[in-house]
């Protein structure tokens, strides 16, 4: 079935793992605690705080001990969508200022370019809110890519590594399972993709192999033709 669709992970896939831990991370966590402070009262704040007592069984916790909480999921690097929500609200506080340029690598935006124009339809999934992921593409070191993508997913359509999330995302994009091709650099991402059906390339941008995937260590190794 020829490849119409392209989905990809972003951290260790379109941009370098060290971006997310060392710069993105700890700005979240030096940022987090006065933004949530500050903004308690917003609908769409309150909203997520009201998520992280719900997820962490705490309805009574007050603001500075979901702070507590949240803090603690940012070191423990927990894929909660509210702390990814809320992520995603501090980042762009940081990429407006100027204090932020999301990381890339140029080979995924040569690709992700030259893919675009030969008419393939491009997607993201990430664990990082959708939000986030407009602001790495869209406030990158190689300008604005966001007009490269169709399309974005995050951890509302469910967890990484279950098929069923990938299941979702195959109805969202509206094309057979077959059709499209998960990039990933993590093999449990892979295995839940292939079982919803999907082609599926590994990064293995250090070298190295997922193992049972077509591995490569940059995009210019990938050809969607031949899946
Ligand atoms: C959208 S950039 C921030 C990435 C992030 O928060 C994260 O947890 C990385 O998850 P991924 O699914 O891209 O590996
Ligand atoms: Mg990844």
């Amino acid at each position: 079935m020829p490849i119409k669709a392209i989905l990809t992970d972003i951290e260790g896939t379109t941009s370098a793992v060290s971006f997310v831990f060392d710069v993105l991370f700890p700005y979240a966590a030096r940022h987090l605690p006065d933004f949530v402070r500050q903004h308690a009262g917003r609908t769409d704040v309150a909203e997520q705080l009201d998520a992280v007592r719900r997820d962490s069984d705490e309805p009574g916790a007050d603001v500075e001990r979901v702070i507590e909480i949240l803090l603690g999921w940012i070191a423990e690097d927990r894929k909660a969508t509210p702390l990814k929500a809320l992520q995603g609200m501090v980042w762009e506080q940081g990429y407006q200022a100027g204090q932020l340029k999301g990381h890339v690598y140029p080979d995924a935006v040569e690709a992700l370019k030259r893919w675009h124009q030969a008419g393939y339809q491009l997607f993201v999934y990430s664990s990082g809110s959708i939000q986030a992921q407009k602001l790495i593409f869209g406030c990158s070191e190689a300008g604005d890519l966001s007009q490269l993508f169709s399309g974005y997913f995050d951890t509302t359509s469910g967890p990484k590594r279950e098929a069923q999330s990938y299941e979702r995302i195959t109805q969202g994009i509206g094309v057979e399972a077959g059709q499209i091709l998960f990039l990933s650099d993590i093999v449990e991402e892979l295995e839940a993709a292939r079982a919803a059906g999907m082609a599926t390339c590994g990064l293995a941008r250090e070298g190295g192999e997922l193992a049972g995937h077509v591995t490569v260590d940059s995009f210019a190794g990938i050809d969607p033709a031949a899946f």
